[in-house]
């Protein structure tokens, strides 16, 4: 940390990793614009996720470094924090999505888990004030379709379903483990469904889009009434800054949308918009062990923080299709070539449900 004499300010200096994927970049442009005056690093190892065209309107500033590298690499992780000796690191670096982790676990395991004790390993030897883990509420496992009073708090008890969500409910108790045993000062957060600028288009809401706009068919998994609390990315990244400034080390706190919609009516309100027909909907297989619903008490963050989601769905919605609209030639180019065939062997085969 430095200090600006001319106007007495601090300058943090921040460590973001997964920064040129959607969380992590849209967090970047959150702080960069809230807090000109932090040097902001972005580490991100650039798996098919993440982006560096995502980052280009802040790549030259003088205030950012773009680091590639992996969590999981040791040596280059220690080198970065001898040479940047940061204040917070904020950890969006995971692998995040459900259904690759069902196809492969193996790599989940490692960046996710282990990735996460490497940089806390760094924290440990080189000193920081705030570890933040960015977490999910699927480490709570689901909440039955019928009974629409039950929330997730954070003392729920873990309950995994997928190899995604146990290897982030691992990594949180690590984080835990590394608070309590090493002193380390860490925060986690576990945020609902994200959506908004920038997302890889395999997640349900820009994969709709994608598909609709070239008029393909819009898979729906199972019967489509599964449950998902929608969060607009930015209202998540003003939650995190506010955890880093006001939150409480050794605490956890759930951030969600107050939103909870039903995965069939998502695609049909994003058909709508787009004056596509509902016949582009295929039921198609379920994905295995399936949450059915997820819901977020936010109360903690509202009542210790004073946060509460600010954007309303139907704009957030307006917004994020608007922006697919203009940014045809980013996601064209990031779904181009290898994730193409990758998105026909994984997903060719998946069996078409009778209609109801
Ligand atoms: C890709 C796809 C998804 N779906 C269904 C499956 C889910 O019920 C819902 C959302 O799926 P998605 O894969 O976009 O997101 P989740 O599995 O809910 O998990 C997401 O939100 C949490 C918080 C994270 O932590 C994950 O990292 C993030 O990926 O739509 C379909 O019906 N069809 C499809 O083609």
């Amino acid at each position: 940390m430095k200090y600006d004499f001319s106007q007495w300010r601090l300058i943090m200096k921040v460590i973001v990793t997964g920064g040129a994927g959607f969380i992590g970049s849209n967090f970047i442009f959150y702080m960069m614009k809230k807090h000109p005056d932090y040097e902001i690093i972005c580490l991100d190892k650039l798996t098919y996720a993440g982006n560096l065209s995502t980052l280009k309107s802040v790549l030259d500033k003088p205030n950012f470094k773009f680091v590639k590298l992996d969590i999981c690499d040791r040596d280059g992780v220690y080198k970065l924090f001898e040479e940047e000796k940061p204040d917070v690191v904020v950890n969006f670096a995971a692998e995040s999505h459900v259904d690759r982790s069902i196809e492969n676990p193996t790599i989940f395991l490692e960046t996710n888990i282990i990735g996460t004790s490497v940089l806390m390993d760094a924290c440990r030897k080189y000193g920081i004030k705030r570890f933040h883990q960015v977490s999910t509420d699927e480490v709570y496992g689901d909440l039955p379709l019928d009974r629409p009073d039950l929330f997730f708090h954070e003392d729920t008890p873990l309950h995994t379903s997928s190899p995604y969500s146990s290897s982030k409910a691992s990594a949180d108790l690590l984080v835990g483990a590394y608070g309590r045993t090493y002193n380390l000062p860490v925060t986690i957060s576990r945020c609902s469904n994200n959506y908004g600028p920038y997302q890889f288009p395999e997640k349900l809401i820009p994969l709709m889009i994608q598909r609709a706009l070239n008029n393909e068919k819009l898979p729906v998994y199972g019967d489509g009434e599964n449950v998902r609390d929608w969060l607009y990315v930015e209202d998540h990244c003003k939650a995190i800054d506010l955890i880093l400034e006001k939150g409480k080390a050794g605490e956890i706190y759930n951030i969600g949308g107050h939103n909870e919609m039903h995965n069939i009516d998502i695609v049909k309100l994003i058909c709508d918009y787009l004056d596509k027909p509902y016949s582009l909907i295929e039921h198609v297989t379920d994905r295995k062990g399936h949450d059915r619903r997820y819901a977020i008490d936010p109360d903690k963050i509202h009542k210790e923080l004073g946060w509460l989601p600010e954007t309303m769905f139907k704009d957030g919605i307006k917004k994020t299709i608007q922006w697919y609209l203009d940014n045809k030639e980013w996601w064209e180019n990031i779904i181009s070539g290898d994730y193409q065939n990758y998105y026909k062997e994984m997903y060719g085969d998946r069996k078409v449900l009778d209609k109801d």
